[in-house]
């Protein structure tokens, strides 16, 4: 048997990779540039942080390997053109690549929620990455990986979770030192649910002057705390 013959009869299909997801659900997005549109999120298992405020530990552990074919037919049921690979931290699982590629190829508008701990640059350049920019009241922002930030465009975001004053300081102070306004199409100031009023919040951005925007969690206001929505 020639080499590429072998090959095409032994290599794996790129659809027989397998990742761990803890759920698919179609909800509106919460969060981000698309707030408020019909949206199917992928929420892959495992993260290697623990921010203090994490809405997700749900996802830390568990889940169910499903191959990349079992989730590209999952999301293809729901008829959406919006979709949103989130976590626990996605980029922790090499092959988030692949499942990302593979929407982006099948016509879905992809947007990726990532901690930015990880190396954003070789997500495909047709994703929209919203990277969080870990504050210090996370308590996780020695993980933030600075290097990541040259590597971002227009079509990205920046979100700063703010537990409080100190955190929207520091926020601001990143905002100007990194010149971020002009290195990402949107970044977004969210108040860590229930521990850092919204209208205190929502006060600062009115008056630090600086171009960035207020965001609740819409699907908070909505549902409340519960997974899958
Ligand atoms: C659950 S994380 C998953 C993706 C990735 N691990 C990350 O941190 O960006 C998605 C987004 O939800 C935000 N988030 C988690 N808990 C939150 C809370 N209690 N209040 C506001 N935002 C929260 C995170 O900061 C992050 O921006
Ligand atoms: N509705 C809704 N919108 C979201 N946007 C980002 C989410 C996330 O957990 O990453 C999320 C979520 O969990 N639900
Ligand atoms: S990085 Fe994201 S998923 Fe991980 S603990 Fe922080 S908020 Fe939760
Ligand atoms: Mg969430």
């Amino acid at each position: 048997m020639g080499i590429i013959a072998r090959f095409l009869t032994s290599a794996p299909a790129m659809t027989d990779l397998n990742l761990k997801i803890t759920e698919i659900f179609l909800s509106l997005q919460g969060e981000s540039r698309t707030i408020g549109l019909p949206t199917v999120f992928v929420r892959l298992t495992g993260c290697p942080l623990r921010c203090q405020y994490c809405d997700s530990a749900y996802a830390f552990h568990g889940g169910e390997r499903q191959t990349l074919a079992q989730i590209l037919d999952r999301v293809a049921e729901f008829n959406c053109r919006q979709v949103c690979v989130t976590g626990g931290e996605p980029l922790a699982q090499a092959n988030c690549h692949a499942l990302l590629t593979a929407l982006c190829d099948r016509g879905y508008e992809v947007s990726l929620e990532t901690s930015g701990a990880l190396d954003v640059g070789q997500v495909d350049a047709r994703v929209s990455r919203v990277v969080d920019l870990k504050t210090p009241g996370s308590q996780e922002s020695h993980r933030n990986r600075w290097e990541n930030l040259p590597l971002l465009t227009r079509h990205d975001q920046i979100k700063f979770v703010i537990c409080d004053r100190k955190d929207f300081d520091w926020a601001c102070f990143k905002v100007n030192e990194h010149r971020l306004l002009e290195q990402v199409g949107d970044v977004l100031f969210s108040p860590s649910f229930g521990q850092v009023s919204p209208r205190d919040l929502a006060d600062w951005v009115v008056d630090c002057g600086l171009p960035v925007r207020f965001q609740l969690q819409l699907h908070k206001l909505l549902w409340g705390d519960e997974p899958g929505r």
